[in-house]
């Protein structure tokens, strides 16, 4: 990942659209890079527009294709990536027009469009001419901003809640810190912020959680250094309480990097006998092992493909196991709205069965008697209710450990939607182990 030459907040906005749009790469590490040569603030406004673009893509795109007569193409290709920015802060930021036509214009140079800053300039002003901003779509796909694969799929499995659950997807999530007990507590912590003036909300069913009212720097917040909390959104608060955790307990937690539900167990029962925190991205357990040191915890790091219980297992059993599954990661859309292009409907079926592969071969690592919870950040039922229901239907020792009496064989577990008490999209399912 190169950035342009020359550092421009509009050009390097359209970078990191282009990275993510052409080359399929995620919105962290292009933000992080383009981000490094801009202050605190312009920093920010290159997130918003550019999650902003990712958010309104299909409207944008349509608007290119009237207004833009033969695509670009070879190194050209980001300049497109430059108009959609600019019909962005026309159609839908607080930017004045001048600034964004002329910033927007003026951003090609930086680009190596010097020769198409005619080109860039006369598209944004038909746009405004032919007042293309108050022409969106009535089409819902369009609407939406997410692909139609995706529409579609969520359309199909909650035809009544589809306009809440876009509406979730496309609204910004609230901060949800989680309290470490171990070093802080719930009532301590809302003191500390209430001296700071700093607004918050609590959860009736979230014993540790702290919701920002409004988003401040992490590293600000009282106790960041000290290690008195971490930030977890509510879903992903749910999966240490569910595995109720007893001390002298072999605990595995599978596909655990960055460790954010690891440092919840050991915060929640400090006494187990041992937590075995396994991922197969090396770089993601070292983000991990920094997590933990700040938070004074510490628990067995493995780097291991799951799935291979042959390459990390001793044939000791556990008498608990958290699969946070790979998943499409539908259910986190809100925070990352790169996703909805980055995941593609192809990508589903790969992960069904890289997600059935890891949970078969994690069933022998159990004891008889010990519980699993299946768990992924998808909203998609393939990835969840149908996985636990095929997998219940496969094997004879695994029972549902229902956290709800709705629950059955046939429809397990507890899909929470975006949105809901706040929290983004998530699955668990408990299996016992007879
Ligand atoms: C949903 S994320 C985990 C989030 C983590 N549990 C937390 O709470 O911070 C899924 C993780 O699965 C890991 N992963 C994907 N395939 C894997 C495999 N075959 N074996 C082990 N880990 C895998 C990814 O590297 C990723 O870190």
């Amino acid at each position: 990942m190169k950035l342009p030459a020359k550092s421009d907040l509009r050009a390097d906005t359209a970078w990191v659209v282009f990275q993510v749009l052409e080359l399929g790469k995620s919105s962290r590490e292009a933000l992080a890079l383009a981000q490094a040569r801009h202050s605190k603030q312009d920093s920010a406004w290159l997130q918003e527009m550019a999650m902003g673009v990712f958010r309104h893509l299909p409207q944008l795109q349509i608007w290119l294709r009237a207004l833009l007569d033969k695509p670009l193409k070879g190194n050209k290709k980001i300049l497109e990536h430059l108009i959609l920015l600019g019909f962005y802060q026309l159609a839908f930021s607080r930017v004045s027009d001048h600034a964004a036509v002329s910033a927007t214009v003026n951003a090609a140079d930086a680009l190596g469009g010097v020769g198409l800053k005619g080109l860039v300039n006369a598209i944004l002003r038909n746009f405004q001419r032919q007042q293309m901003a108050s022409n969106t779509s009535d089409d819902a796909i369009i609407q939406s901003g997410l692909p139609k694969w995706l529409y579609k799929r969520l359309h199909a499995a909650y035809p009544t809640q589809i306009d809440a659950i876009v509406d979730a997807m496309n609204t910004p999530a609230p901060v949800w810190l989680r309290i470490n007990r171990q070093r802080s507590s719930l009532d301590e912590y809302c003191s500390a912020l209430t001296a700071r003036d700093i607004p918050f909300t609590l959860s009736a069913e979230h014993p540790d959680a702290v919701i920002l009212s409004q988003r401040l720097p992490i590293t600000s917040l009282p106790g960041y250094a000290e290690g008195w909390f971490s930030v977890q959104d509510g879903a992903a608060q749910l999966a240490a309480p569910l595995l109720n955790l007893r001390a002298n307990q072999r605990v595995l937690d599978c596909c655990a990097a960055p460790g954010g539900k690891s440092t919840h167990m050991l915060e929640t029962e400090p006494a187990l006998d041992k937590l075995i925190a396994l991922d197969n991205e090396s770089a993601r357990l070292t983000r991990m092992s920094e997590n933990m040191a700040r938070l004074q915890l510490s628990a067995e790091l493995v780097c291991a493909d799951a799935a291979d219980t042959r390459s990390w297992w001793d044939g000791n059993q556990f008498d608990r196991i958290l699969l946070d599954a790979p998943c499409s990661a539908t259910g986190v859309i809100r925070r990352h709205p790169d996703i909805r292009w980055l995941r593609k409907a192809s990508d589903i079926e790969a992960l069904q069965t890289l997600q059935y592969r890891i949970l078969e071969n994690l069933w022998p690592t159990l004891k008889s008697g010990g519980v699993l919870v299946y768990a992924t950040c998808s909203v998609l039922p393939v990835e969840n209710t149908a996985q636990i229901a095929r997998f219940l239907s496969e094997h004879s020792d695994a029972s549902l450990l229902k956290m709800d009496s709705q629950e059955t064989a046939e429809q397990p577990g507890r899909q929470i939607l975006p949105g809901e008490q706040q929290m983004d999209g998530f699955y668990y399912a408990r299996l016992l182990k007879s």
